[in-house]
């Protein structure tokens, strides 16, 4: 099944988890705009429809009709500008795993940053002060090398391999979701480079249920509670990047270190009651394995402050 149909599915169940009824209406394929633009319609007319979401990326002579979608339904901000969020969801909820981990100013790599996800991402970023390096095609992707933190919003499976991932990347979001035909999925990192970074959220397992959380959170305050406090990421513990370059030796011993205080969930959800809508809760995962005793006395990580539980920005 291809992800679009899967992700359309979480959807579904997240939104009658939280008791909304959700319509998922499956067009055939070669559907004409006029029976599309019908079906829009009729949602957009519908006062008891609250939200519209179109799968991306819908066939290309039928992108137009999308644009026809009540703004005010817009809860995945596929119509950029006039929807009433800066981003859609999967953007938002990539940018809620990275920031805990940029509270000094880190270099942030988006690679895929043209695309309908990486363009949110980079808006996002922005907005909070970064200057993300963007790469998209035709640029050098071993410039990921110099980042700290790496998000991979491509939808190219194993893109990102051990020639780009590093230790000193304190954390490396995988947004890519490819179903494969023998029923595994696929995301922009290699297997091969799982370990080799401080913290990682992997496919699937990560941003996946992380865009679940962030679309159901919308949706409640939207239509529920507008006061509904944010849950927030814990970031995992992490090195900065100048204990690596500056020592190798260390560098191993601190990203063994790095990894033993907290192999838990990174991505506790703190202030609402619980998980969102049928979305387990995310970690970051420390993904260096300790090996042992002798290499625990290096330097303590340091963790970052952490948020008070308040909204997020
Ligand atoms: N307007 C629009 N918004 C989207 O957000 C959007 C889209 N179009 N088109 C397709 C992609 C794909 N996408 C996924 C979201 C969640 C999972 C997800 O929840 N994956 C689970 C696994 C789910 C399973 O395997 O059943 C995981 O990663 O753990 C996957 C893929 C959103 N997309």
């Amino acid at each position: 099944m291809e992800a679009s149909r899967i992700s359309a599915e979480q959807k579904i169940k997240s939104f009658e988890h939280l008791g909304f009824r959700a319509d998922h209406v499956v067009l055939p394929p070669g559907v004409g705009r006029g029976e599309f633009r019908e079906v829009l319609e009729g949602y957009n007319a519908d006062p008891a429809t609250r939200a519209i979401i179109v799968q991306f990326p819908p066939p290309r002579d039928l992108a137009p009709v999308v644009d026809g979608m009540d703004p005010a339904k817009d809860i995945d901000a596929l119509l950029k500008g006039r929807s009433p969020y800066p981003a859609c969801a999967t953007a938002e909820g990539i940018y809620r795993v990275a920031e805990p981990f940029a509270t000094d100013r880190p270099a942030i790599a988006v690679v895929g940053s043209k695309g309908f996800v990486g363009q949110g991402v980079v808006t996002m970023l922005r907005a909070d002060g970064h200057d993300p390096m963007t790469l998209d095609h035709g640029d050098r992707l071993e410039r990921v090398r110099d980042a700290d933190i790496v998000i991979s919003v491509t939808g190219s499976p194993g893109i990102l391999t051990p020639d780009h991932i590093q230790p000193h990347h304190r954390v490396v979001i995988d947004s890519g979701f490819v179903p494969q035909a023998d029923g595994s999925v696929r995301g922009d990192v290699r297997a091969e480079a799982y370990g080799i970074p401080q913290n990682l959220t992997p496919v699937p397992g990560g941003i996946g249920p992380v865009e679940m959380a962030t679309l159901m959170e919308r949706v409640v305050r939207q239509e529920v509670d507008p006061d509904v406090v944010s849950w927030k990421v814990t970031p995992g513990p992490y090195l900065e990047r100048a204990r690596f370059t500056a020592d190798r030796t260390a560098a191993a011993t601190a990203v063994t270190t790095a990894a033993v205080p907290s192999i838990a969930a990174a991505a506790r959800l703190r202030g609402a009651a619980g998980p969102a809508a049928g979305a387990p809760p995310t970690s970051a995962q420390p993904t260096a394995a300790p090996r042992g005793p002798a290499h625990q006395t290096g330097p303590r990580p340091q963790l970052p402050p952490q948020g008070g539980g308040g909204p997020s920005r």
